[in-house]
């Protein structure tokens, strides 16, 4: 899968923009807050109809404008793809693929498949569970719409839960309904989640031994707060065993959304204990694994947006990146590309940022 062609409208600061990308090597290159970062910000927009920096779209719309449209034409095996996505002031947007609307975020999910790598994805390895949580179900979600879906609903279904916990007199028997719905929800989440895991172990295991020269075993465990035997009955008896305390402290305490998996070099927690680097290594680790896991299920790599990562890291795990990509469409944004150049050829395309435009290509 690859990026033809990209094209803005107020997105960011960028007034207009249309851009051909090539098949294998993009880079970005430019002074700090130049724009580097929209554009890898807006492609990863059009894979989940989400920014992986803000929640809020409102942002997304240049300061002058009314609203912004990003467009993406993917290349794929099988269909080509072009996905337009229209992001109004008052948070609404609207999107259409091939030219089709959608109505449902989770249609557009899976079409264009991603993996990011940005400073931020650090905290997966040094920060709280929540990270975690929101990397697991972003990766399956793209695979797997059964996983999107669920996910929608187990959260719609908690936070009912959560707000019949709220009020002061509670009602038992919606509780019970909300407690077989969530585990049934629930169930599959975590279901998801280990067959995931299950998947980062294998492919993550070789990729950690590759770029420590063997000297580091990498394992990653589900950490579910229910037994994993009879996942829905044991979510049941659960959910029910935690009522009282539930009711008492107005939230609810067991379930896939209170779930985190754990991270250990050579049985060390790397959390706790690990090292800036083992930590940055476990998360290089992590999104190899991740995009070919996405190439064993759909058959291409997804396209890999390198943001600011390659001065963070060491020689040898530059190095590691850059050789290891082969024919997967990447783009990099980075302020000096003197490093880049023995990997880069004359199929390579190199875009000079600067104040929202790109000056040549
Ligand atoms: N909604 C918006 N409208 C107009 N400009 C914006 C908007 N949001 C951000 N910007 C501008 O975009 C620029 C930042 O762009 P970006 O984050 O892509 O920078 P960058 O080139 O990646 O920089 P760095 O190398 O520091 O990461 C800043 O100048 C910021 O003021």
């Amino acid at each position: 899968m690859y990026i033809k062609n990209l094209q803005l409208l107020n997105y960011r600061n960028y007034k207009e923009l249309s851009i051909e990308l090539c098949k294998n090597v993009n880079v970005f290159i430019g002074d700090n807050a130049q724009g580097k970062t929209n554009i890898l910000e807006s492609m990863y927009y059009c894979g989940f109809a989400k920014s992986h920096r803000t929640n809020k779209d409102k942002e997304l719309i240049n300061w002058n404008a009314e609203k912004a449209f990003v467009s993406l034409s993917v290349g794929k095996n099988r269909l080509d793809k072009k996905i337009d996505i229209n992001i109004l002031k008052d948070g609404k947007k609207s999107i259409q693929v091939n030219s089709i609307k959608i109505k449902k975020i989770g249609e557009l999910v899976g079409i264009f498949n991603v993996v990011m790598f940005s400073p931020e994805d650090l905290k997966i390895a040094k920060e709280s569970p929540g990270i975690r949580r929101k990397f697991l179900d972003m990766e399956i979600s793209q695979l797997n719409p059964k996983y999107y879906h669920s996910l929608v609903q187990y959260n719609k279904i908690l936070m009912e839960r959560n707000f019949v916990l709220r009020k002061a007199c509670n009602d038992e028997s919606m509780l019970d309904i909300y407690d077989i719905q969530m585990a049934q929800f629930g169930a599959y989440i975590i279901s998801q989640r280990i067959k995931y895991l299950d998947k980062l172990n294998l492919y993550g295991e070789q990729i950690h031994k590759d770029i420590t020269s063997n000297k580091e075993n990498i394992k990653f465990n589900y950490l579910c707060s229910t037994k994993l035997d009879d996942i829905e009955g044991n979510l049941i008896k659960s959910l029910k065993k935690n009522r009282l305390k539930d009711i008492d402290r107005r939230n609810t305490s067991v379930g896939p959304h209170r779930d985190d998996f754990s991270i250990y070099i050579n049985d060390v927690d790397v959390k706790s204990f690990g090292s800036q680097g083992q930590q940055r290594t476990a998360v290089l680790t992590i999104k190899f694994a991740s995009l070919r896991i996405i190439k064993e299920i759909t058959g291409e790599y997804p396209v890999l947006l390198l943001d600011d990562v390659l001065s963070e890291l060491d020689f040898s795990r530059k190095r590691y990146i850059l050789s290891s990509i082969g024919s997967i469409q990447t783009v990099i944004t980075c302020t000096g590309i003197e490093d880049l150049y023995e990997y880069l050829d004359e199929n390579s395309k190199v875009f000079r940022v600067k104040d929202g435009k790109i000056i040549y290509s």
